[in-house]
């Protein structure tokens, strides 16, 4: 079978970089685009054109469903376009593979309520890169042992949301394990505002923003006379791919909402 995927974000740097590899694959096909603008055209290798050439464009899930009857709607959009986007492809019974980072809290209980009632599978990655998971999953086992933590995440500067959603999972991860507690100086003065950064249960988050960088992420395990550093790099958006794909391929088997590729790859 040939999963027939459409892609809302496919102007963009990840969704660009999706095509390619779906296009690879022989087990998928990439139907439409969906987006908030252009409907009507079409998109290649990041470029909107009049020419019939790329990937047809719409702007509404229904008619795009109507006209290629897609599988699955991978969606790199932008935080405040993905929620719409993955309520309507489960209103359409289109299995929703999100990567876009900034899905808050409630907006994933109410997504697992909606999938749970159309029986409909739902894939949210924070990180596709298998990588990356890793370095989320040995953070958090590492926690049980040395449970002062600060993570520093460190992406491109067009980066929209702070901290990376990536950054949010390993933090929620790290709280399985990790007793809630004040770190630091309990009497600590903070001088100027945000040089702790960002505060989980008393663990810290720092945000670095630079031209030149992708995504990276250190946590940072502290002990008595010792330090634990777990890093992760990715240089290259390809890094990317094979979770993608496996999300692809995995979301259609199933019923309930996944949040972290760490359920799939055990
Ligand atoms: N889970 C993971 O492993 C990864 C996740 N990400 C996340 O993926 C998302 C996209 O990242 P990236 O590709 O770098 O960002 P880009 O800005 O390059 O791409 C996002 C694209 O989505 C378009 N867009 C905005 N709103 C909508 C909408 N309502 N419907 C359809 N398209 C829309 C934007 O258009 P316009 O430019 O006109 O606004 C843009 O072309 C981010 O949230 C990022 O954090 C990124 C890398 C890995
Ligand atoms: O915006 C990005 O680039 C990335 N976003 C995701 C996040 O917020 O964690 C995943 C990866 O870090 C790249």
């Amino acid at each position: 079978m040939t999963i027939k995927v459409a892609i809302a974000g496919a102007r963009g740097r990840m969704g660009t970089t999706a095509i390619q590899a779906i296009e690879e694959a022989n087990d998928a096909i990439v139907v439409a685009a969906l987006d908030y603008k252009y409907d009507g055209l079409h998109v290649h290798n990041s470029t909107v054109n009049d020419q019939c050439h790329g990937i047809p464009i719409y702007t509404s899930l229904a008619e795009l469903a109507e006209h290629h009857a897609p599988d699955v709607l991978l969606d790199v959009t932008d935080p405040n376009a993905v929620f719409v986007n993955v309520q309507a492809a489960i209103e359409l019974g289109i299995y929703p593979v999100v990567g876009t980072s900034g899905l808050t809290r409630s907006q994933l209980d109410e997504i697992a309520v909606l999938v749970e009632s159309h029986q409909i599978g739902c894939i949210v990655a924070p990180n596709f890169s298998l990588g990356a998971v890793l370095m989320m999953k040995f953070s958090a086992q590492a926690a049980r042992y040395l449970g002062d933590v600060e993570i520093i995440e460190l992406h491109h500067d067009r980066k929209l949301d702070a901290p990376s959603g990536t950054a949010v999972k390993t933090a929620e991860m790290i709280q399985q394990y990790r007793p809630a507690h004040i770190q630091g100086h309990p009497e600590e003065q903070v001088h100027i505002d945000g040089a702790r950064g960002a505060d989980v249960d008393g663990m810290k988050i720092h945000s670095v923003r630079l031209p030149g960088l992708l995504a990276h992420q250190q946590v940072l395990l502290g002990g008595e006379g010792e330090l634990l550093t777990i890093r992760h790099d990715s240089f290259d958006r390809k890094s990317f791919m094979p979770g993608i794909m496996l999300a692809i391929r995995e979301v259609m088997g199933r019923k309930e909402l996944v949040y972290g590729l760490e359920h799939i790859i055990d």
